[in-house]
């Protein structure tokens, strides 16, 4: 039975950007992540610039942040291999921004600093300097330039933890619960900067982890579920995966991101269905 109805899709998915190869992870004997496969390809929209979403879903202990190590280049996997970027190379550390919920700032440098600090990781100077000034305006933390981390409010803190990912790694991001602990307005003030991120550079790819399901849904245009595959007899298989059925293509479904599309009753009964999907584990 067909869920959902897809619309003619002015989506195209092209290159990929971001490639899960078989991916296992086996810790002193526990398996757990099983052969993963998943793909992000950037989606072309003609006429906009616009890079690519994915919301990544499990439930608590289920191996979701070993996986954004391993996407992250921090942690080598027992087998497989994740590859990045517009060349598909093997991820090194520092290709990929990992933003944490503490966001870790030099508390001696002023907000400016830091993001020179880190646009000095990948650019010359005088680059680093435009980038940086580009940034601040886009984020609204222009006015905040000046100011050491303590100064900052929580979500002033949590933009410029973005950008300075976004400033020193190569246009991939991940976002570990970053909707956790975020009153209303900030959560809406989030959005738009994840909106932001994914228009300034067609390649630009965000993947949110996270347990905020319909906020994440609506921002993202791929979503993956890990859950736990049962072999002939029912038993559940050692290690969480990424089944293929638990990829979807938001793009091809005409769920996408686009304004209102929370307030869509499709939109709706798409997130009871992840939800009771997740439920299943
Ligand atoms: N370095 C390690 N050594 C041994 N086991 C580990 C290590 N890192 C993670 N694990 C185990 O891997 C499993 C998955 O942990 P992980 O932190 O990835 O879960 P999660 O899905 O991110 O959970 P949550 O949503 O609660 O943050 C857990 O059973 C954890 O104990």
């Amino acid at each position: 039975m067909r869920l959902y109805h897809a619309p003619m899709s002015p989506y195209s998915h092209e290159e990929p950007v971001l490639t899960l190869d078989n991916i296992s992870m086996t810790f002193h004997g526990e398996v757990v992540l099983r052969d993963i496969s998943a793909q992000v390809r950037n989606v072309v929209r003609p006429g906009m610039t616009q890079g690519q979403v994915v919301g990544f879903y499990g439930r608590s202990g289920i191996g979701k942040s070993v996986l954004c190590r391993i996407m992250a280049g921090l942690v080598v996997p027992s087998t497989g291999q994740v590859q990045v970027g517009e060349t598909q190379h093997p991820v090194r550390p520092g290709d990929v921004g990992l933003v944490q919920q503490r966001y870790p700032l030099f508390n001696h440098r002023t907000l400016a600093d830091n993001l020179l600090v880190a646009a000095e990781r990948k650019h010359s100077p005088a680059e680093a300097k435009q980038h940086v000034e580009a940034y601040l305006e886009r984020f609204r933390l222009a006015p905040h330039r000046r100011k050491y981390p303590a100064q900052l409010s929580g979500g002033q803190r949590q933009r410029a933890a973005i950008a300075q990912q976004l400033l020193c790694s190569d246009h991939l991001i991940l976002l570990d619960e970053p909707f956790s602990g975020l009153d209303v307005a900030m959560i809406d003030e989030l959005k738009k900067i994840i909106v932001e991120v994914t228009t300034m550079d067609e390649l630009n790819t965000v993947v949110i982890v996270s347990h905020d399901i319909a906020t994440t849904t609506a921002l993202s245009d791929t979503l993956w579920l890990m859950g736990y595959e049962r072999d002939a007899a029912g038993q559940p298989l050692p290690g969480a995966t990424i089944s293929k059925a638990h990829q979807y293509d938001l793009a091809g479904m005409g769920l996408a991101w686009h304004p209102n599309v929370e307030a869509e009753p499709e939109f709706g009964r798409f997130v009871e269905h992840l939800k009771a999907e997740i439920r299943q584990g």
